[in-house]
């Protein structure tokens, strides 16, 4: 196996079994919601990846999950990768299938500030969605936060930035395999 070198300021915080595990269990809990959209309105369910730091839970979840869903992305940006913080500016590139009529999952790595998946989940609506409802990896929990996802892996209360799975440190590491934390600078 090839060692990875991981900064000294990485603090692991879930393994790569603590986070198989949740989405293990995630598609257990969502799976009654994908069977009833096909059974009950000859559909699949349409899931949305949110890139880029959806792709690995995104691929990840699908696979989990025991019946048919048809996978679509979609691009959402509002970090800065030179500083790790939000702008005001909030950038969306969204060419999913028809989301008209449809059961829509948005699949993101985290909700943090809530803004992205606000933004999207009012835009499936706007295109006419029938029902919306959104997973996440880890949900950052406080008190200012703007959206509460339907699917949470991890509920997280700190302040620290994350890495990996995803989740990128100013453009960096996001495909590490584990979810790591660093302490704010
Ligand atoms: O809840 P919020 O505060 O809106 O933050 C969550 C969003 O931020 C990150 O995306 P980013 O805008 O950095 O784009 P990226 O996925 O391409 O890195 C992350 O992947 C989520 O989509
Ligand atoms: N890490 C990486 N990307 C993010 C985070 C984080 O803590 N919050 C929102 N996007």
């Amino acid at each position: 196996m090839m060692i990875r070198e991981v900064p000294q300021n990485f603090k692991l915080t879930y393994s790569q079994e603590d986070i198989a595990y949740r989405v293990y269990k995630m598609a257990g809990q969502m799976r009654h919601w994908v069977k009833d959209a096909q059974v009950n309105d000859g559909q699949q369910v349409l899931a949305i990846c949110i890139l880029r730091g959806g792709v690995f839970f995104f691929a990840d979840l699908l696979k989990q999950i025991p019946y048919t869903v048809e996978p679509s992305f979609c691009r959402a940006m509002s970090y800065s990768s030179e500083s790790n913080t939000q702008s005001e500016e909030f950038r969306l590139v969204v060419e999913p299938a028809e989301m008209k009529g449809r059961h829509v999952l948005l699949v993101d790595d985290i909700c943090d500030s809530g803004k992205t998946l606000k933004h999207l989940h009012a835009y499936a609506l706007e295109n006419g969605a029938k029902m919306v409802k959104t997973a996440v990896l880890i949900h950052r929990n406080h008190a200012a936060s703007v959206y509460t996802p339907d699917y949470i892996g991890f509920e997280y209360t700190g302040t620290e930035w994350f890495a990996g799975y995803g989740m990128e440190d100013k453009n960096h590491n996001s495909n590490f395999p584990e979810v790591y934390t660093i302490p704010c600078q």
